[in-house]
């Protein structure tokens, strides 16, 4: 009642779900938001469900430390990345919301010669694929990083891939701002509503089951990201992916003392600042596979031990709180945007650690995919290229310790 008297509205409806849509994406984190919304700004396709058994924003999409970069080093990636970081810049104004973008820029340190080397080959990759990147000197690395240790005695800093354009946005906001205008356009976003079964008649997708019911739809998105193995199991077939926790912590407030992203990936840890100041820390995936999204202890004593040769400052921290989100990680370290053995099935997932900077450029490209069966931005991270053998490696890119 308040809500109405002072004028208030939801941001999104909470329909009930209808029988049958055109499409239905199953998962509403970034990834599935953003294809429901590209689905219906480039192909006016608007009769579209987004079914998500929590909350939506609630997955990694809610949990991630909100890095933004496209320096990685295939052909395929630099495309993807770099079309999603350049959506990224103008991403407030086309959803009409702060998405609070942050181009900052992001050091990717080289603390050993095989990373000098590998970053120097990227930064080469990047300027034939029209992506910004330079690889920079120790005294470079200084100026931008005043706190920096650059003689740690197990790993002195040795030079940076440095992205200037590259950065952060408010994780959350992204969520919001895509769902809001999902729900502008008449979409249906359906929370509380998992996904237990997938049905098909013959070979063709025909709907799902949901704790809500069965709901009818000619075309089928799987976006969900660590569950991508069970979503594909309920529908006869399995993905070469591994789910697994990958963690992350923030300290308490303090005064500013870094305003760009700092990625330490010989020692398994990367850090940026939070507006409020808080000090946002991650480290490697946990060692074995599992479902878990909560923090672990000795996981924050594996990433400040990492991190404090090359910030002094760290060890002086005081940690606020911590949790974990489930990736899935693919062998060569890409996604999987691809049709399925299933017709009119299709499925967007393997983004990893690393697929909150992805999250425009996928979703543009597998709105596409769906639209039309195919997309330049993403025919090359076909299920195929697995029984191909065509990897598109980007180990050294991921940058996250797995
Ligand atoms: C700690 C951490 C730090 C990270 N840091 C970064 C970073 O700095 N930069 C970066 O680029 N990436 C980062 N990532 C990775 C990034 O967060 C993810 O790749 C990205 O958010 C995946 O988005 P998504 O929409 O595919 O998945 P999600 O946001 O996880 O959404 C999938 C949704 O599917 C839903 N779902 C699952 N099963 C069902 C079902 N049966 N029925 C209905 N709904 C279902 C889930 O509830 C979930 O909401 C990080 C991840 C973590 C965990
Ligand atoms: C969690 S790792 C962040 C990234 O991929 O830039």
């Amino acid at each position: 009642a308040l809500r109405h008297h002072m004028g208030w509205e939801r941001a999104w409806a909470s329909p009930e779900p209808k029988k049958k849509y055109d499409v239905i994406i199953i998962g509403a984190g970034g990834h599935g938001l953003a294809t429901a919304y590209y689905l219906g700004k480039n192909f006016g396709i608007t009769n579209v469900a987004v079914l998500e058994k929590g909350w939506l924003g609630g997955g990694n999409t809610g949990r991630n430390t909100t890095i933004i970069r496209s320096n990685y080093l295939q052909d395929p990636s630099a495309a993807i990345y770099e079309k999603s970081r350049a959506l990224y810049e103008t991403l407030s104004q086309d959803l009409n919301y702060n998405i609070m973008y942050s181009p900052r820029g992001v050091i990717m340190l080289a603390q050993t010669e095989h990373e000098v080397r590998g970053y120097q080959r990227t930064a080469h990759a990047n300027a034939l694929q029209g992506v910004t990147t330079e690889f920079i000197s120790p005294t470079r690395v200084k100026e931008i990083v005043p706190i920096i240790n650059l003689d740690g005695p197990r790993y002195p800093v040795l030079g940076g891939l440095w992205q200037a354009r590259g950065g952060t946005a408010r994780h959350d906001a992204v969520a919001w701002g895509y769902a809001r205008a999902c729900s502008d356009m008449g979409m249906h976003i359906l929370q509380k509503c998992e996904v237990t079964g997938i049905t098909r008649d013959g070979g063709r997708v025909t709907g799902v089951s949901t704790n809500r019911g069965e709901i009818a739809c000619d075309k089928l998105g799987v976006v969900v990201a660590g569950h991508s193995g069970h979503l594909a199991d309920m529908a006869g077939f399995r993905l070469p992916i591994e789910s697994v926790a990958l963690q992350a912590l923030v300290s308490e407030p303090i005064k500013p003392c870094m305003d760009c992203v700092v990625m330490a990936n010989t020692v398994h840890g990367y850090m940026s600042q939070s507006d409020k100041g808080e000090m946002v820390i991650g480290g490697g995936t946990d060692g074995y596979n599992n479902f878990t999204q909560r923090g672990s202890f000795h996981h924050i004593e594996e990433t400040v031990r990492a991190l404090v040769e090359t910030f002094p400052m760290v060890s002086r921290l005081k940690m606020l709180r911590q949790w974990g989100g489930i990736v899935d990680v693919t062998g060569d370290r890409s996604p999987i945007i691809s049709k399925t053995p299933v017709d009119g099935m299709f499925i967007n997932c393997g983004w990893g650690t690393g697929g909150f900077k992805a999250i425009p450029g996928s979703g543009w490209g597998f709105a596409e995919m769906i639209a039309k069966g195919h997309s330049p931005l993403t025919d090359a991270f076909g299920l195929d290229r697995f029984h191909q053998g065509r990897f598109i490696d980007e180990s050294v890119a991921a940058g996250v310790a797995h």
